[in-house]
């Protein structure tokens, strides 16, 4: 099997016939943890739209977790999205179903059938994440880095190969998305789990580096060519 999760070579990134980045090369390997930075507006979500299917690859070529990114269809998108774990900054939580609601909601949605595979797999991502004393709790009772935690958990249900993130610290406090930050780097060490972080937060990339690729002027630039 290889070791890249994600190859794209001179690839276009388009919102409809608007291109909004130029010639992407970017290979991430199994277990890699990798910040994506740049401005508003400069990329970052279509470019992590389209590593999920999301968007169209239609100029250049891309393969995310053995999947040929110009050639998906309706069949093959929800088949790359079990090998993916995604995470917004707004906690998209089920807000009328419990912890394990929404997490189980996941499962059967993803065709886990058997009762004991079920429970025994919400057990296991809650105890990744630290909240295993939560799952009976309602969304809304629980702090935003809570909710963070529980979409992490709800990401890492089908053990994905890699985690896509967009700001998922945008709405948490400094102490807060250090924690996030922490659980999604250890996350990548213990399970090779490789993570791409869109962010805008600085002060997270100064406190824990980490390789860095930048959105700017419809390019990707890798961290050998920038200083931060
Ligand atoms: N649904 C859409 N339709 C058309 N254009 C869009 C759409 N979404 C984004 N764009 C445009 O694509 C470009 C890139 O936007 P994108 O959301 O990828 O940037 P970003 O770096 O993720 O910004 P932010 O940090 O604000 O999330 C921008 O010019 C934006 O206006």
């Amino acid at each position: 099997m290889s070791n890249l999760i994600v190859q794209l070579n001179e690839a276009g990134i388009f919102q409809q016939k608007h291109q909004v980045l130029n010639a992407v090369n970017l290979k991430i390997s199994r277990g890699e943890f990798t910040y994506l930075i740049g401005k508003t507006g400069s990329g970052k979500s279509s470019l992590l739209k389209t590593l999920y299917g999301a968007l169209p690859l239609k100029v250049g070529k891309g393969i995310v977790a053995g999947y040929d990114l110009g050639s998906l269809d309706r069949k093959t998108i929800p088949l790359l999205r079990r090998e993916l774990g995604i995470v917004f900054q707004d906690f998209n939580l089920l807000p009328d179903r419990s912890v394990q609601e929404n997490l189980r909601f996941v499962l059967e949605a993803t065709g886990w059938k058997e009762e004991s595979k079920i429970k025994e797999r919400i057990r296991e991502v809650l105890q990744q994440v630290g909240l295993q004393e939560k799952y009976r709790t309602m969304p809304h009772k629980l702090s935003g880095g809570e909710q963070q935690r529980v979409v992490i958990a709800r990401a890492l249900l089908n053990e994905p190969q890699i985690i896509l993130a967009d700001e998922p610290t945008g709405n948490l406090d400094p102490e807060t998305s250090d924690d996030i930050l922490l659980l999604l780097r250890q996350l990548a060490q213990k399970h090779n789990t490789a993570v791409l972080f869109a962010t805008h937060d600085y002060r997270i990339i100064e406190n824990f580096p980490a390789r860095i690729i930048r959105c700017l002027n419809g390019r990707i630039i890798t961290e050998e060519d920038i200083e931060v």
